[in-house]
């Protein structure tokens, strides 16, 4: 189909219609911008009408990700060269620090959903502590929302930038908000120990990322200093309208997607693991993304590939008055393209849902 002058091609195979979103993906090369590419295939009312890369442009996507192939898609661009006109809508899945380069120059007219960390942080002096480098458009760090989409999903609907949250900021915030905005546990005892498959670094090459690395062993990164760690106490201190913090540790594991947070809390004072159920269970038994299994059952990363769930389970600690909670997601899912695809409904008016119906490819 052809409009002003530009080809774009509706994902999935359901007629076309006139109201159809032309959404773009910018930074359609890499694995967030492809994942997002997966679900549109989906999804019965955005069609893909612009993809870009920087170093793969000017090839047909499918010569970069040939399970792709299989869709009518447009061939990869520079940003430069786009033109954002017949564009409603973009996924902006660049590296930190492009990305706001490149969001300050889109037209207003486009809805944004930023996957990068660039507009995540409130405050600019903590963003330039903790990214190393300078805030190129602190004017729209002002209007951007935080999109945490069951948390904040009323502010959601009705922002033009969301700054999807990080992979591991999500699967921690998800359990801990509700536990702390109803002041059950301690907001200065909160140990996570946290786990991501190896495609949550992305796909450039990186040393640390060779299979003859990262194949049949774990890797702890960032201990002490992880630039999720001000991402993930913004949120949790937001909940509690207090400062929180929290003892956090990331390890690179063997296998391709998935993201296990388990937390370790200090219950209040009088407050049982039965509690922290009960209030998790109150707070999502009407989302669909973030599930309580309850049972003592485990959640597994395996439960979650290629999903946009969130399992969650509450466990009672040996050591009196603490608990364990542990959360799953998938990293590329939950943890960045389809939290942004739940988010982009939003902001165009869908249900937030659509295109997101998938069950884990298992085993
Ligand atoms: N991977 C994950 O699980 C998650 C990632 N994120 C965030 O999402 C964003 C994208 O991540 P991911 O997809 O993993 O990254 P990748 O490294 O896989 O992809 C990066 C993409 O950006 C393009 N790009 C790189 N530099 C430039 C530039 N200077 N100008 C224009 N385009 C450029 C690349 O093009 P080319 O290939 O042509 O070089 C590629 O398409 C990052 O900010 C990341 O932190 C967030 C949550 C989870
Ligand atoms: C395994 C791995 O390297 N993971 C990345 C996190 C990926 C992610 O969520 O996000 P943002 O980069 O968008 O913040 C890391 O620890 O930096």
């Amino acid at each position: 189909r052809r409009e002003g002058g530009k080809a774009y091609v509706r994902c999935g195979s359901r007629a076309s219609s006139e109201n159809t979103v032309r959404v773009g993906v910018l930074g359609a090369s890499g694995y967030t911008g492809s994942e997002v590419l997966r679900l549109l295939a989906n999804h019965p009312q955005f069609g893909v009408a612009l993809l870009t890369a920087d170093r793969k442009a000017g090839q047909p996507i499918a010569s970069v990700f040939p399970h792709l192939a299989t869709q009518k898609l447009p061939d990869l661009i520079a940003v430069k060269d786009a033109d954002f006109s017949y564009v409603d809508a973009v996924f902006c899945c660049l590296p930190h620090g492009t990305t706001q380069e490149i969001i300050r120059g889109l037209p207003n007219h486009l809805k944004i959903v930023d996957l990068s960390a660039d507009f995540r942080l409130r405050d600019i002096s903590e963003y330039e502590e903790w990214y190393g480098q300078p805030h190129r458009a602190p004017e729209l760090q002002k209007e951007a929302i935080y999109g945490l989409t069951e948390i904040l999903r009323e502010e959601i609907r009705n922002a033009r930038l969301v700054a999807n949250p990080g992979c591991y900021p999500t699967s921690i915030q998800i359990p801990l908000v509700p536990l702390i905005k109803a002041k059950l546990i301690d907001i200065k005892n909160i140990i996570i120990d946290a786990k991501s498959g190896v495609s949550g670094a992305g796909r450039s090459v990186k040393e640390n990322l060779l299979y003859t690395e990262v194949a049949e062993g774990i890797n702890s990164y960032g201990v002490t200093r992880h630039r999720h760690v001000p991402e993930t106490e913004q949120g949790l201190s937001d909940a509690a309208h207090s400062k929180v913090t929290i003892s956090f540790t990331p390890h690179l594991m063997p296998m391709i997607r998935g993201m296990q947070s388990t937390i370790y809390v200090e219950m209040a004072p009088g407050v049982s693991t039965e509690d922290l159920y009960q209030q998790l269970k109150r707070s999502y038994e009407n989302e669909e993304f973030a599930v309580l299994l309850g049972n003592g059952v485990v959640p597994r990363t395996h439960s979650v590939r290629g999903t946009n769930y969130c399992l969650i389970n509450v466990f009672p600690d040996r050591i009196p008055g603490r608990a364990i909670i542990i959360s799953v997601i998938d990293n590329l899912v939950k943890g960045a393209s389809g939290q942004a695809l739940q988010n982009l409904n939003l902001m165009m008016g869908f249900p937030e849902n659509l295109g997101l119906h998938y069950q884990s490819l298992f085993p």
